[in-house]
C-alpha cells in the first residue's frame, strides 16, 4: 500500500473510502498502541448514545481504542495534517442525549473511545489507574490524576482507598471525567464547592492540531479555561488532576415536602446562602424535585423512598389530585468524630425551614452508597427494559428572578399534571463558577438547574412518545422565549450558528470562536456538538 511512515502524511481520499480504510487499518496496525476497529458492532455502538434519538447512523470510518496518550496525538495529528481532513470525536461514556459524542460531518470520521469501561480486556498501558497523591505539598492539598476516559465511579473508589474523595459530583457516576468536564459537572454540592470544573488543578489536552499540552491556572491558562465546559471544542482531555478532600464516612439524608413553591425556593436559596460556613452550620448537598405526577414521588433519580409497599400519597400532605408538590433533599456528611452532634445540628437547620411539618423523611447510609445512589435505580430500570429507551432530556439554567414564572408556566402549565421522568430543581451560586471557563450561565447571582429527565415509551400513550416529549421541550423553550425568561441550556443542544451565538451571548461567542481558531483551526473535534462545521465540510460556516 505504500503507507506513509510520518503520521502527518496520512492522507485520505474520501471518494474512495475502502482505500482510506485499508490505509488506516494498515497504518493503525503498525502504528497505534491500541486498536483501530471497523467492526460494524463497534461502529454502531460509537454512533448511538443515551439519548437514543438519532435517526441516522453516524458516518464513521473507524473506532480507535487508544493504547496510550500518543495514540490520541497520532490520530488527531493525522486528521489535522491530512490533505482533506476528517472529523475526530472523543467519546467518554456516550451519555450525551443528542449525538454530541459522534462526528457530524459530510466526511466520515473516527471516534476515539476514551472509556475502557466496556473493554477492560482490550486496553493496555494507557489505562493507568487513578493515581492518588496525598497532600501534594502545596496549598492545593491532596489530588488524584486520572485518565480522561475514566469513569467517576472508579475515581471515587480509588480515592476512597486513601480515605479521600473529590468534592463536587454529578448525581450519577458512570460518566467519564472528560465528558463531564466538557460540560460542567453539577450536583447538590455545587452551591458550596462549585461545579466539577471548579475543582480541577491541571489538565493534559490534545488540541485539534495534535499537540499534547499541559494546562492549568499557571500554564496555557487560556486553553485550561477554554476546555473546562468547552463542549470538547478545543482539545481532548487525556489527564485531569482533581482536588480531593477527606472522605466522610456516612451521610444523613433528609427529605421534606412543600406544597408552596415560594416557601420551597425561599428555603433552597437560604440553604445555598450558607456556602462557605463551617460544616456544622450548613448542609453538604442541596437538591430538589418537582413532583407533578403522583406516580413519580418514588422517582428513579433519587432512590430515597425505596419501599413500593409503603407508597407515599400526595393527599396525605393536603395536596389534591392535580396539584404539584416540591421535595427538598438535603444531606449532612459525618464520621465517627462528629456523629454525636449530627442529630442536633440537622435539627437546628431544619427548624429554620418552612416545609409541611409532617413530611420529614430521614435515612442514613455510607458515603459511597449515597454518591452511587442513581446506579441502583439504573439496575432496576435495566431489569425492566426501561433504561435503554430514548431520553429527550431538557436541562436549563433558570435565573432566580424568574423561577416562579417558570413554575407557573411549565410545572403547573405545559406539563399538565403529567411527566415522563424526574424533574430536578436546585439553585447554585454564580460566584462559584469561573467566568473564564467556556460554560455559560445566566446573568444573576443565583440561578436554578431545572432538569426534565424524560424517558420516551412506546406504550401507545401518545403523551409518552418521543415526538410528543420532544415537542413539549420546544414548547417550554418557546414559552421562556416569549416570557423573556433568559434561560441557558445546560448540556446544550442547538442546530444553527444563530442559536449558538444566542446561547453564548456576543462576548462569550467571540471568545469561543477565537479559541476555536487557536486550538482547532480545521474544526475537526467534537463536530457532534454542531457548533462549527469542519473546514472540509460542504456545510462549512463562515464564522471563523
Ligand atoms: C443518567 C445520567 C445522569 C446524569 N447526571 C448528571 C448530573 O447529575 N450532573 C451533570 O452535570 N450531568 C449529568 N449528566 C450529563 C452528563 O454529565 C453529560 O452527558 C456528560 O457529557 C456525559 O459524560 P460522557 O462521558 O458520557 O460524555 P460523552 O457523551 O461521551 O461526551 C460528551 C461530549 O464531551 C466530549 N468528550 C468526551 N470525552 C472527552 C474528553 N476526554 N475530552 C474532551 N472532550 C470529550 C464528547 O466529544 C462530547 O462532545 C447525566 C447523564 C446521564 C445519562
Amino acid at each position: 500500500v505504500g503507507f506513509p511512515v510520518e503520521v502527518g502524511h496520512l492522507d485520505l481520499d474520501h471518494d474512495d473510502h475502502e482505500y482510506d480504510l485499508d490505509r488506516l487499518m494498515v497504518f493503525g496496525r503498525g502504528f497505534f498502541d491500541g486498536s483501530l476497529s471497523v467492526d460494524p458492532a463497534d461502529l454502531h455502538r460509537a454512533s448511538v448514545d443515551f439519548g437514543g434519538g438519532q435517526a441516522t447512523p453516524a458516518k464513521l470510518m473507524a473506532v480507535l481504542r487508544p493504547g496510550s496518550v500518543n495514540d490520541v496525538v497520532k490520530l488527531v495529528k493525522a486528521a489535522y495534517e491530512s490533505r482533506r481532513g476528517f472529523p475526530v470525536s472523543a467519546r467518554g461514556h456516550g451519555h450525551s442525549t443528542n449525538g454530541q459524542a459522534r462526528p457530524y460531518s459530510s466526511a466520515p470520521g473516527i471516534v476515539i473511545e476514551m472509556s475502557n469501561y466496556n473493554n477492560k480486556n482490550v486496553m493496555t498501558t494507557m489505562m493507568k489507574p487513578p493515581n492518588v497523591v496525598i497532600d501534594g505539598g502545596d496549598h492545593r492539598g491532596s489530588y488524584v490524576d486520572v485518565w480522561g476516559g475514566e469513569l467517576w465511579i472508579e475515581v471515587l473508589k480509588a480515592s476512597m482507598e486513601h480515605g479521600l474523595a473529590p468534592k463536587s459530583w454529578t448525581d450519577y457516576l458512570y460518566l467519564s471525567v472528560g465528558g463531564t468536564l466538557s460540560n460542567g459537572g453539577i450536583s447538590g454540592q455545587a452551591f458550596n464547592h462549585g461545579p466539577q470544573i471548579a475543582n480541577v488543578h491541571e489538565l493534559d489536552v490534545v488540541t485539534g492540531k495534535g499537540e499534547l499540552l499541559t494546562c492549568s491556572e499557571e500554564q496555557n491558562t487560556d486553553l485550561f479555561h477554554g476546555v473546562l465546559g468547552g463542549l470538547g471544542q478545543f482539545g481532548i482531555i487525556t489527564r485531569a488532576r482533581i482536588a480531593l478532600e477527606p472522605a466522610p464516612q456516612r451521610v444523613r439524608w433528609v427529605r421534606v415536602l412543600y406544597s408552596n413553591f415560594h416557601d420551597f425556593t425561599k428555603d433552597q436559596e437560604y440553604l445555598i446562602s450558607l456556602h462557605g460556613k463551617p460544616n456544622s452550620e450548613r448542609f453538604d448537598y442541596v437538591e430538589g424535585f418537582v413532583i407533578v405526577d403522583e406516580g413519580l414521588i418514588n422517582n428513579w433519580r433519587s432512590s430515597f423512598f425505596s419501599s413500593p409497599r409503603n407508597p407515599i400519597k400526595f393527599t396525605s400532605f393536603g395536596v389534591n389530585n392535580g396539584g404539584v408538590i416540591y421535595s427538598l433533599e438535603i444531606t449532612r456528611n459525618y464520621d465517627e468524630s462528629t456523629s454525636h452532634a449530627v442529630d442536633q445540628e440537622v435539627e437546628a437547620l431544619l427548624k429554620k425551614l418552612n416545609y409541611i411539618p409532617s413530611s420529614v423523611f430521614t435515612t442514613d447510609l455510607p458515603y459511597m452508597d449515597f454518591l452511587d445512589r442513581v446506579h441502583k435505580a439504573e439496575l432496576k430500570l435495566r431489569s425492566k427494559g426501561l433504561w435503554e429507551v430514548p431520553h429527550p432530556w431538557l436541562n436549563l439554567f433558570v435565573p432566580k428572578s424568574r423561577i416562579a414564572d417558570f413554575d407557573i408556566g411549565v410545572f403547573k402549565g405545559i406539563l399538565g399534571n403529567k411527566t415522563s421522568g424526574p424533574i430536578l430543581i436546585y439553585p447554585m451560586n454564580k460566584n462559584k463558577w469561573d467566568h473564564r471557563d467556556s460554560v455559560v450561565t445566566p446573568d444573576e447571582e443565583v440561578f436554578y438547574l431545572v432538569a426534565l429527565l424524560k424517558s420516551a415509551l412506546d406504550s401507545g400513550d401518545e403523551t409518552q412518545s418521543l415526538e410528543y416529549l420532544s415537542n413539549q421541550n420546544r414548547r417550554i423553550l418557546n414559552f421562556c422565549d416569549e416570557a423573556g425568561i433568559k434561560v441557558k441550556q445546560y448540556l446544550p443542544h442547538h442546530s444553527t450558528e444563530e442559536e449558538w451565538k444566542g446561547h453564548f451571548g456576543e462576548i462569550n461567542w467571540e471568545r469561543f470562536v477565537k479559541r476555536k481558531v487557536e486550538y482547532d483551526p480545521r474544526r475537526i473535534l467534537a463536530t457532534g456538538q454542531r457548533i462549527f462545521a469542519p473546514q472540509f465540510d460542504s456545510r462549512a460556516s463562515s464564522s471563523l
